[in-house]
């Protein structure tokens, strides 16, 4: 099936959030109403976390059995557990802490104070581990969600950085990110494409250079956000002011 990008504009970034955490809500029954279950990576950043607080707040949310979902992580920040910049930590504020998860289906990436130490490669190997227990090499997850950076980066990989270029390995350490925190653990391009489906979200003016690069059709080390698609569907998440540099019209 092609994996071609779809593109859908929201006014602004609050209602993006809305309508892609009803989107996320509605691909987790389906999925938990065909499989029993259902699996989500998430990812940190503003746009992830307001659609996390989005789905706390819509009623729908108890649509979903909480208790039949696995969730992993797109890639962390590689700081010690409990820290306020850490993807997890973020994500359990705006909604985690609030539904019936199973702790055991909640699948953090190691922190830098865990049991592997401050040794990022260590970390990210054993997160592989986890992931191809649960699927060789990785499971096949329903939706995965990436924000994308001015940049163009996508989870941890960063433009040119060598972890862009890993074709082998499923989870890597990243050292030197050009945003902090400088050391980082993240999935790869082979784990993010074994996805179904692969949303990006992009909001706000800051974005729009990157979300027109990406979807010029230039793709290649420079561009990772370029370079994530899903096994069916590819689906750019974009508000008004992210939209603003694509050519032609858009927008809802
Ligand atoms: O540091 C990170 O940044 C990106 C994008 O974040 P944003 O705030 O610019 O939307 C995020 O996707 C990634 O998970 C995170 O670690």
């Amino acid at each position: 099936m092609s994996t071609a990008p779809r593109v859908v504009v929201h006014r602004d970034k609050e209602l993006m959030a809305q309508a892609a955490a009803a989107r996320l809500i509605t691909r987790i029954v389906d999925a938990q109403a065909t499989r029993g279950e259902a699996s989500v990576v998430l990812t940190g950043g503003r746009n992830g976390n307001g659609l996390l607080a989005a789905l706390a707040a819509a009623p729908a949310r108890d649509a979903v059995d909480w208790s039949r979902l696995d969730l992993w992580w797109g890639d962390e920040r590689f700081l010690p557990e409990g820290d306020p910049d850490r993807n997890v930590t973020q994500a359990r504020e705006a909604l985690l802490d609030a539904v019936p998860l199973d702790p055991k289906r909640v699948h953090a990436m190691p922190a830098s104070d865990g049991p592997h130490g401050p040794d990022a490669d260590a970390a990210a190997a054993a997160y592989a581990e986890e992931l191809a227990a649960a699927g060789d090499p990785v499971p096949a997850f329903d939706v995965l969600m990436l924000g994308v950076g001015p940049d163009t980066h996508v989870a941890s990989l960063f433009p040119g950085l060598p972890a862009v270029r890993e074709t082998e390995r499923t989870v890597v350490g990243v050292q030197d990110a050009p945003k902090p925190p400088p050391t980082r653990i993240t999935l790869t391009l082979p784990a993010i494409r074994a996805a179904r489906e692969v949303w990006l979200l992009a909001a706000g003016e800051d974005k729009a250079e990157a979300a027109a690069t990406a979807l010029s059709g230039t793709d290649g080390p420079r561009v990772p956000a370029a370079l994530a698609t899903g096994r069916t569907h590819t689906l750019w998440l974009l508000d008004r002011a992210a939209a603003s540099k694509l050519p032609g019209p858009s927008g809802v």
